[in-house]
């Protein structure tokens, strides 16, 4: 660890690392500037395991404004990445490259970036296993991931595909919800942690009640590796104290941070005594907390005599290392530092490359295919798809499981799968147009070779891969397994979708590897909405097609079109969320358009069963007669009620599917589906030609989904709503009239006429999004929060200090594979060591007093209408310190009255 900038560095100076014992020691961080072509990677040497293993695909997580972007800048001028030190301040970060991310000072999108550290070409020489880790250079892939509530989905998409990610948290505030949350989001991925406690050179930091936190909201052991440094006890910060080494870190105020003086114990002895004598216990709490849950340190302990001053460095890093690897030992190796003041970072960088793992070293990467889910290398080992079939087979139901058992092998399918990645970015870069970042996850994504999107079925070739360095770029023939990469000239693919190559040069690849995905996520209804007007009809066009871009980018946007009114509506998660893609569509992409108020997504629900209504359309389009009809039944549909949901027959089913919480069920009885033996085409006997069962499934949902982006009273969206179409060969087909647009259009007709039928019938009502919020107060404001929560905005409190529930974006397949960490028992933070702050008393071990002001966790349900502008009152109520997330839970029916004044509201204005 922070050993290793002397023991990677040349020979003549390892022997310095055992000569630290009597004097100060000046050590340089590697000054070199490579030019970036020496990072240019051949596939033959990132094929090699050797320097698979020296990989790390990891991401930084925090609360808004910790540091991420700061520590970043420092990361990548320590590596010879940048020559200059990037500032948040000035808007002239690497990282946060979108105009409209310099101007604010946040990160909103996540950008991937790859450096070396230590500085150097990565060989795939096999490791000296006496040296640690950060002795040789390492192929660092960094995800930075946007910290604002807002972009919670964002966060996702990120964690999925990290291995390692390292938690930055401002060591003034503390823990603080949004933390909370991405801290519980990273444990369903099982993703391993380092926390890195930053800003310790402000007024207020307080690292020991940080680290009593991480205990306490967190849940988890913090391993203290590094205490702060701080002048003469209580002067400014100026390094860390290192636990595993057993020495003091300075660095000089003002200067770039590359210099940095290292003291032994002996010497601070000397010079600092309060802070060797702390340095001390930090050792003896450090080897004390490894030996609870690893068999191999208490061995060496035993080594040593039972001296836990004397236990080597590296068998401290290895200990470490295999806790942090190990989901079940609750240990978190916890740094510190202040990244602005240039302190505290290259010891990061080594921990990263010490302590989190490598990909192969990494849980197998949940997949889903045919129905089933499971890990992927069990999936490419058999195991998973023999199970498969053994399920498929035992199935009565199911039509499609029951296909693939009769018409493929799937064991051979699998076999030629040459290569599997996620679309885990989509860019549009000014220069190099869109850019889909990958992480891939089994063989190698070559260049020029097929690519099969599994989302959206479409095959697409590869004609240029690269390997990004924040916006600097290096092309490469192949990005194997392990590595993250962006492939360019793809004109389909969406974050978050599937891509397989396979072997064969057919369009599509052998079923079920048509249906492999890769950790699929949920992607959260959206809740604020706002319109686009085009300036001009000439701009139409551009402006729907930078739409489609920022769909493609960001699937947590949606777009609609209102038929009646023929505006274009553009809908997302958050008021920020919408007012960035506004900034992205405006200024980035340059459309000539005006949007609208950003305005609350309310939903319309039927209050009842409506048809079966049954709509004729015949009439001519675009000089083509066409004529087709089609039968519509609408009724509440709740899905997450098990009943509900299985209420439809098997029978003549032609089509299920879910859509943002309704359902469309396609019956066609009698239509008599054929499909050809090895072959996903399927016909009917009662189609006339140019129209087959696969054409009219997606006419019929189209025109179901268009009638259900407009309820009949309020104009809102449908919501909780199941659509049933019934498609009657003899009376809705007349021959060669019968084209997909006429079917889509009857489809729309009769299930709009059947929501009509509720107002004069069973009756329709609003529904309103209502949010999952967790808020972080003191507990002076406590009452005062709770009060303002449950009496002025009609809040539920749900409970105080709980473990944070995870966001709707949690349902992922992995969470039952995840460590339930609600199981798991709380930690006293009394048990746990942590130095004391300046101006506290000296405390160790049992002896730590809880913080006098201790964080405060409310966990509510409140309608997203009174939670607009909440946080400048809530940090009115908490003088400043108050901070709050939220997601959504559910859209819930409002009860008359409150439809009545929010629509005297919305009438008067939003
Ligand atoms: N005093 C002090 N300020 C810091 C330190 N690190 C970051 N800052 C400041 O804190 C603010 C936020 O830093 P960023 O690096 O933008 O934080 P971030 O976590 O990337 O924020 P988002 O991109 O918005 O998520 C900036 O004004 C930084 O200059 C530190 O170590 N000490």
């Amino acid at each position: 660890m922070v050993v290793a900038p002397l023991l990677r560095s040349p020979k003549g100076m390892r022997s310095m690392v055992f000569r630290l014992s009597s004097k100060l020691n000046y050590y340089t961080f590697p000054r070199c500037h490579l030019p970036r072509q020496c990072f240019s990677t051949t596939p033959t040497l990132l094929n090699d395991a050797a320097a698979l293993e020296r990989t790390r695909n990891i991401g930084i997580i925090a609360h808004i404004d910790a540091g991420k972007t700061t520590t970043t800048e420092r990361m990548l001028f320590y590596s010879g990445f940048t020559r200059r030190i990037g500032d948040v301040d000035e808007g002239s970060t690497v990282t946060d490259f979108l105009p409209a991310e310099r101007a604010r000072g946040i990160t909103i999108q996540s950008a991937a970036i790859t450096f070396h550290w230590p500085p150097g070409e990565v060989n795939a020489s096999s490791p000296d296993q006496s040296l640690p880790r950060s002795a040789s250079p390492h192929t660092i892939n960094l995800i930075d991931t946007p910290g604002h509530a807002d972009f919670t989905f964002e966060v996702m998409r990120s964690l999925r595909i990290l291995d390692g990610a390292v938690c930055i948290l401002d060591g003034v505030a503390g823990v603080e919800a949004q933390t909370e949350q991405v801290w519980h989001q990273a444990s369903t991925y099982r993703i391993p942690r380092l926390i890195y406690v930053n800003k310790l050179d402000r007024d207020g930091a307080a690292f020991g009640r940080t680290v009593r936190e991480v205990s306490s909201r967190l849940g988890v052991y913090p391993a203290v590796c590094q205490i702060p440094w701080f002048d003469r006890g209580n002067g400014p910060f100026v390094g860390v104290a290192d636990a595993i080494h057993l020495q003091g870190l300075r660095w000089k105020e003002g200067e770039d941070g590359r210099t940095v003086k290292m003291v032994d114990l002996q010497q601070l002895d000397a010079e600092e005594q309060l802070l060797a004598q702390e340095l001390r216990r930090a050792r003896i709490a450090l080897v004390e907390l490894l030996s609870e849950y690893d068999d191999h340190i208490v061995e060496k302990f035993f080594e040593c005599e039972e001296d836990h001053l004397a236990v080597p460095p590296s068998d401290i890093v290895d200990s470490l290392r295999r806790c942090t690897l190990d989901p079940t030992s609750r240990i978190v190796p916890l740094f510190a530092g202040a990244s602005f003041r240039n302190m505290g970072v290259q010891p990061l960088l080594d921990a990263i490359v010490n302590l989190l793992p490598s990909p192969p070293e990494t849980p197998d990467p949940e997949v889903s295919i045919g129905g089933a889910k499971g890990g992927l290398r069990r999936l490419l080992s058999g195991d998973l798809i023999v199970e498969q079939n053994e399920k498929a087979a035992s199935l009565s139901k199911g039509k499609a499981k029951k296909r693939l058992v009769q018409q493929t092998n799937p064991k051979e399918a699998i076999g030629k799968l040459q290569s599997c990645a996620l679309a885990f970015k989509v860019v549009n870069d000014a220069k190099r147009g869109v850019l889909v970042y990958v992480r891939v996850y089994s063989g190698s994504l070559d260049r020029n070779s097929l690519l099969f999107n599994t989302n959206i079925h479409v095959s697409e070739r590869a004609p240029r891969l690269l390997k990004m360095y924040a916006n600097d770029a290096v092309e490469v023939d192949s990005i194997p397994a392990g590595h993250i990469g962006v492939v360019v000239g793809l004109k389909h693919a969406r974050t978050g979708d599937t891509l397989v190559s396979y072997a064969g040069n057919k369009a599509s690849p052998p079923e079920p590897l048509t249906t492999l995905q890769l950790r699929p996520i949920d992607v959260p209804p959206p809740v604020f909405f706002t319109s686009v007007e085009p300036h001009s009809l000439s701009e139409e066009k551009r402006i729907h097609e930078s739409l489609s871009l920022l769909l493609r980018e960001d699937p947590s946007l949606h777009v609609n079109i209102d038929e009646e009114s023929g505006q274009t509506l553009l809908s997302g998660m958050g008021e920020l969320h919408l007012e960035i893609a506004r900034d992205r569509l405006i200024n980035d992409l340059k459309a000539k358009a005006s949007t609208g108020q950003i305005e609350i997504g309310y939903r319309e629900a039927a209050l009842g069963k409506a048809g079966p209504v049954t709509k004729i359309f015949d009439k001519e389009i675009a000089g083509r007669r066409g004529k087709a009809g089609c039968t519509a039944t609408v009724e509440p549909f709740d899905s997450k009620d098990a009943e509900s949901e299985q209420a439809v027959s098997d029978e003549a089913v032609l089509h299920i599917g879910s859509h943002d919480g309704n359902q469309i069920v396609i019956l066609a009885p009698g239509l008599q589906v054929d499909r050809a033996p090895n072959s996903d085409e399927e016909t009917s006997p009662f189609l006339p030609p140019g129209l087959d069962p696969a054409m009219v499934r997606a006419s019929l949902q189209n025109g179901a989904l268009a009638a259900l982006a407009r309820g009949p009273q309020f104009t809102y969206p449908m919501h909780n709503v199941r659509v049933t179409l019934t498609l009657d060969p003899s009376a809705h087909v007349f021959g060669n009239e019968t084209t997909a647009s006429a079917l889509s259009t009857a489809a729309r007709q009769a299930t709009a006429a059947a929501f009509r039928d509720l107002i004069s019938g069973a009756g329709t009502a609003m529904m309103e999004p209502v949010m999952n919020v967790i808020i972080s107060v003191d507990e002076a404001s406590l009452g005062s929060v709770v009060h303002d929560i449950s009496s002025s905005r009609g809040g539920h409190i749900v409970s105080l200090d709980e473990e944070v529930p995870l966001s709707a974006t949690d349902a992922s397949p992995t969470s039952d594979t995840a460590v339930s960490e609600d199981q798991l028992p709380a930690i006293d933070p009394r048990r746990v060591y942590a130095p004391p702050d300046p101006f506290e008393s000296p405390s160790v071990g049992g002896d730590i007093p809880v913080a006098t002001s201790r964080p405060r966790t409310i966990t509510a349900k409140v309608p997203l209408k009174e939670m607009v502008g909440y946080l400048k009152h809530l940090r009115s109520l908490t003088a400043g310190r108050g901070t709050f997330v939220m997601s959504v839970d559910r859209f819930e029916n409002m009860t008359a009255p409150r439809q009545k004044a929010v629509l005297a509201e919305l009438r008067g204005g939003f």
